[in-house]
């Protein structure tokens, strides 16, 4: 990748890791957030944003970046990841270290994984294994939705201890995966009820799981066994219907929800009925199906088809992606997140006969700011405040740590990327930071390059090059009943309750039918 080596001058000798303590200006860029821009400096000291205004002075010792005629950006944050996560057989080969590393490569200063227990494991160990192997490697922020992957008393209780005492205000339920993830419906509504009880969000991989694993069958005896199988088993009429499900179950019980990976049309339809409705209902686009179709799984070269296998799935209607970012920037769908789940060539193998066996999931991390700008500001879709609120602002709000994140402004991390909007980059698996050996978006120019990340008020990347220390993020806990989500949702109970009135009249007092 080329970029500008010119555009930083320096009022002092300068080491790019620098030390959260000091100081650092970005001089004269557009701030960009997602309600207004305008052309300023950003002073920051300690990790934090202290100032931003126009023409500010120098304070001696400060590093000065010079974003003129550049865009300076809050950092994105990824709702979406899969760092490491055992999944399949095998384990995805972006761990929190490089997953963390590719992500300020490409302008992302903050992820949100997820602690998936094993079936019957306590989700309070689970959530700690995942600390454990997040905390010594994350090189930005980060934080943890929890899977409810199973149910019972234990884990209706252990939710209340997350929310509690750890920072979690999130939980993700399967329709899908069958055989060791997926919760039925009357487990659903137990959780989704949980959930709004503590001021949770519920989020939810909306496929129908018991027709899938009819689907699959079905496909294989039709001896189909490659990629498309996939594809051609779990049909976007299945995402649709779960979502619509999903949708229902959650609204019964007044609780907002979140769909992840919205990947058809059909499924968007949904989400944007139940948003038109009045329901609390958020949609998640993902770089993948915002950036390429489900075609590339008939591929001629199983690795390739291979490598675009995940759930659910990228669809083969090459008008998918168009349509995705349309209802994007119109807020149909709210914002976008990656599912970065890498597996190499050799571990999608695991599925060289049996395509229910390849390991589900894609990349998009280091690629997403670049895609959104792509497909989604250079096509005139959206505008520079919608791709900072789809990229960063609107997951900050509905996961409840903004203004801490997602903005520039004063008193908030200083997580900020300085966009150069006109220059353009190849995306490459030869260049990308990930561990993983193929690239979803291979060859694909985008406008759109981040020039600097700045994460935690540290440089960790400028020029190309990297600067990041294992263990420098932190986990950012997150309290429950957001003002964003929850203001509403206190006033639908209010107006629930008053609906919910039963009619004043005399008792029967005709006759009874004796019992049989
Ligand atoms: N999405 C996918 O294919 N893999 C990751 C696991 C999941 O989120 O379903
Ligand atoms: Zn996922």
């Amino acid at each position: 990748m080329s970029v500008y080596l010119s555009f930083l001058v320096s009022s002092s000798p300068i080491t790019p890791s620098m030390e959260p303590g000091n100081r650092l200006l970005i001089r004269g860029g557009r701030v960009v957030n997602a309600d207004y821009s305008r052309t300023a400096d950003v002073f920051v000291e300690d990790g934090v944003i202290r100032n931003v205004a126009p023409s500010l002075d120098v304070p001696e010792g400060t590093r000065v970046l010079d974003a003129r005629g550049k865009l300076v950006i809050p950092g994105g944050i990824d709702p979406h990841t899969h760092m490491q996560i055992p999944f399949m057989g095998t384990r995805s080969i972006d761990d929190f270290y490089s997953g963390t590393r590719a992500a300020v490569a490409g302008g992302t200063t903050m992820i949100l994984d997820f602690a998936l227990p094993f079936n019957g494991e306590s989700l309070l160990e689970a959530y700690r294994r995942w600390r454990g192997w997040a905390d010594p490697k994350v090189c930005c922020d980060y934080s943890l939705h929890v899977g409810l992957t199973w149910w019972s008393s234990q884990v209706c209780e252990e939710m209340a201890e997350l929310t509690k005492n750890h920072g979690v205000n999130s939980f993700k339920i399967f329709m899908a995966y069958k055989d060791f993830y997926m919760l039925r419906d009357s487990e659903m509504c137990a959780a989704v009820r949980q959930c709004k009880a503590l001021g949770g969000l519920v989020m939810v991989h909306a496929e129908n799981g018991d027709m899938v694993s009819e689907g699959v069958k079905e496909v294989l005896a039709c001896g189909v066994t490659g990629p498309e199988g996939h594809t051609l088993s779990r049909p976007a009429e299945l995402e649709a219907e779960a979502t619509g499900r999903a949708v229902a179950i959650a609204n019964q019980a007044g609780c907002p929800l979140y769909v992840v990976h919205v990947m058809s049309h059909e499924a968007a339809d949904v989400v944007t009925a139940a948003r038109n409705n009045g329901h609390i209902v958020f949609g998640e686009a993902l770089a993948a199906g915002l950036g390429v179709d489900g075609t590339h799984c008939w591929n001629k070269d199983w690795r390739h088809a291979a490598a675009y296998v995940m759930s659910p799935p990228l669809r083969p209607d090459p008008r998918t992606p168009a349509r995705l970012m349309d209802l994007l920037a119109n807020d149909d769908l709210s914002l976008t997140a990656t599912d970065n789940c890498t597996f190499t060539g050799e571990q999608k193998a695991l599925g060289k006969d049996d395509f229910s066996k390849i390991p589900n999931g894609v990349n998009g991390l280091e690629d997403r700011l670049s895609i959104v700008w792509e497909k989604g500001v250079c096509s005139g879709k959206m505008d520079e405040n919608r791709f900072v609120a789809v990229t960063s602002t609107t997951a900050a709000k509905i996961f409840n740590f903004y203004p801490r994140k997602g903005v520039i402004a004063v008193g908030s991390d200083a997580d900020i990327v300085i966009w150069d909007p006109q220059m353009t980059r190849t995306i490459s698996a030869k260049t990308h930071h990930h561990a993983v050996d193929f690239n979803i978006f291979e060859g694909m120019e985008c406008h759109g390059v981040p020039l600097v990340t700045v994460a935690g008020g540290r440089v960790v990347y400028e020029n190309g090059q990297l600067f990041v220390q294992p263990g420098a993020g932190k986990y950012i806990p997150r309290t429950c009943f957001g003002d964003f989500i929850y203001q509403r949702v206190r006033q639908m109970d209010i107006v629930r309750a008053n609906q919910q009135v039963g009619v004043c009249r005399q008792p029967y007092s005709g006759p009874v039918v004796p019992v049989l």
